[in-house]
C-alpha cells in the first residue's frame, strides 16, 4: 500500500481514494486550499498545465520481445484515448525488417477509435513511411532525428545529414496537406555508443528541425542516463536556439532519474513531457535503454503539484494494468505497484 497512513487504509481502499482524489499524494499529507495552491505554482515557475504525449503503444510495445496481437493494441489505445490524454503517439511506419513489432502499423491505424480532441501521431522515418502512414489514415506525423552520428546510423540507417533530407521531404509534404509534424532529437543526454553529446549538437539538430516546420521538438533522453544537472545544461543550450514553449521531453528511467529530470525541464518553462504507460519503452537500437518515465507516475507527480493535465490517473493505471496482463510481465510504475499490491 505504499506510505498511506494506516488510519486512511483502515477506512478506505487506496484505489478507491485515487479514484476519488487524484492528487491523492497531498491530499493524505495535507493539500493546501485551491487560491493559496495557485499562488505558489505561479510563483514556483512551473507551468499550470503539462501536456502528455503517451508513448506507450509505440515506443513501449516496439521494444517487448513478444509481438502482441493487433486488437490487443487497438483495446489498450482505445483504453488510454478514453483516460483524456490529449496525445497518443499509436505506431511506426517503419521496416517491418527492422521493427517487426510495428509491422502492422496500417491495421493498429485503421483499427482504433479516434476521440475528439485526441491527437494520434506516428513515426514516419522518411516519405515512404509517410505515404504509407497517410494511405493509413494518419493526420500527423513525427520524424525522428539524433544528436548522435553513429545513433542515426544504427537506428535508420543514415548520417544526420541524410536524415534531414528526408525529414525535409516529409515535412514539405505534410505542409502540402496541412498536417502538423513533430520532430524527435535522441541521444539529447547520452549516446550508447559514444556517450556524452554535446549540448550545442543537441541544440543545433533542434534548431534544424524546428526550422523546416516540426512545431514541437521532443528532446530524447534515450538511454536514461540524464540527470537534473545535465538536462539544465542541455535545455541552457536549446532554449538559446528554439522557444521553450517548442520544447517537449522525453526521459527514460534507467537511471531512475526521470521525474527529477521532468521537474528540472519544467521548472525551466517545458510543457509538454512524453510518457509511457506502466513505465514501457525503450529502442531497439540503444542498447541497456529501460522504459519510459511511467504515465501514471507522472500524473501523480503533477497532481501533487497542482498541475492540471486532463487526464483520469485511475483510467490510466486501468489501461496499464490491461497490457501488463497481455505482455505477462510487471508495471515498471512505482504509483501502479503501490495501488495494486493493496
Ligand atoms: C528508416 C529505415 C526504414 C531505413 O531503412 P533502410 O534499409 O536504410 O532503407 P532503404 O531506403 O535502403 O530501403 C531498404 C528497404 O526498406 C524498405 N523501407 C524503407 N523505408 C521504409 C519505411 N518507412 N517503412 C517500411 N519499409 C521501408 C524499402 O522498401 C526497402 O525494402 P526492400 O526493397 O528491401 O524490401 C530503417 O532503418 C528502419 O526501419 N529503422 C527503424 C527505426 C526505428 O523504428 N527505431 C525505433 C524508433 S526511434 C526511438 O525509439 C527513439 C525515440 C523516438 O523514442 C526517442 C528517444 O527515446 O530518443
Amino acid at each position: 500500500m505504499g506510505n498511506v497512513p494506516s488510519a486512511v487504509k483502515h477506512c478506505l481502499s487506496y484505489q478507491h481514494l485515487l479514484k476519488e482524489q487524484l492528487w491523492i499524494g497531498d491530499a493524505v499529507l495535507g493539500r493546501l486550499d485551491p487560491v493559496q495552491e495557485r499562488e505558489e505554482l505561479l510563483t514556483s515557475g512551473f507551468p499550470e498545465f503539462v501536456k502528455i504525449v503517451e508513448v506507450g503503444p509505440r515506443d513501449g510495445l516496439q521494444n517487448e520481445k513478444a509481438i502482441l496481437p493487433t486488437d490487443v493494441k487497438i483495446e489498450l489505445i482505445d483504453r488510454l484515448s478514453k483516460s483524456g490524454l490529449p496525445v497518443i503517439e499509436v505506431t511506426s511506419f517503419v521496416s517491418s525488417k527492422w521493427v517487426p513489432q510495428m509491422a502492422d502499423h496500417t491495421e493498429v491505424m485503421k483499427g482504433i477509435e479516434r476521440y475528439p480532441g485526441v491527437r494520434y501521431p506516428v513515426l514516419t522515418p522518411n516519405l515512404q513511411g509517410f505515404h504509407s502512414a497517410i494511405a493509413a489514415g494518419a493526420t500527423e506525423v513525427s520524424v525522428f532525428g539524433a544528436a548522435s552520428e553513429s545513433f542515426s546510423k544504427m537506428n535508420i540507417n543514415c548520417t544526420i545529414e541524410e536524415s534531414m533530407d528526408k525529414f525535409e521531404d516529409v515535412v514539405k509534404s505534410a505542409r502540402n496537406m496541412d498536417l502538423p509534424v513533430r520532430g524527435y532529437v535522441s541521444c539529447a543526454l547520452g549516446c550508447p555508443y559514444e556517450g556524452n553529446i554535446a549540448p550545442a549538437k543537441v541544440a543545433e539538430v533542434s534548431k534544424r528541425l524546428y526550422s523546416m516546420g516540426c512545431y514541437e521538438i521532443s528532446l530524447g533522453d534515450t538511454i536514461g542516463v540524464g540527470t537534473p544537472g545535465s538536462m539544465k545544461r542541455m535545455l541552457d543550450s536549446v532554449v538559446m536556439e528554439i522557444p521553450v514553449k517548442a520544447i517537449a521531453v522525453h526521459c527514460h528511467d534507467t537511471y531512475g532519474q526521470a521525474l527529477a529530470n521532468i521537474l528540472t525541464a519544467m521548472q525551466m518553462g517545458v510543457s509538454v513531457v512524453d510518457s509511457a504507460v506502466a513505465g514501457l519503452g525503450g529502442c531497439p537500437y540503444a542498447k541497456g535503454a529501460t522504459g519510459n518515465v511511467a504515465t501514471e507516475d507522472l500524473i501523480y507527480m503533477l497532481n501533487g503539484l497542482g498541475i492540471n493535465t486532463g487526464v483520469n490517473l485511475y483510467k490510466v493505471m486501468e489501461a496499464g494494468n490491461f497490457i501488463c496482463t497481455a505482455l505477462n510481465k510487471k508495471t515498471n510504475s512505482k504509483v501502479a505497484q503501490a495501488s495494486f499490491s493493496g
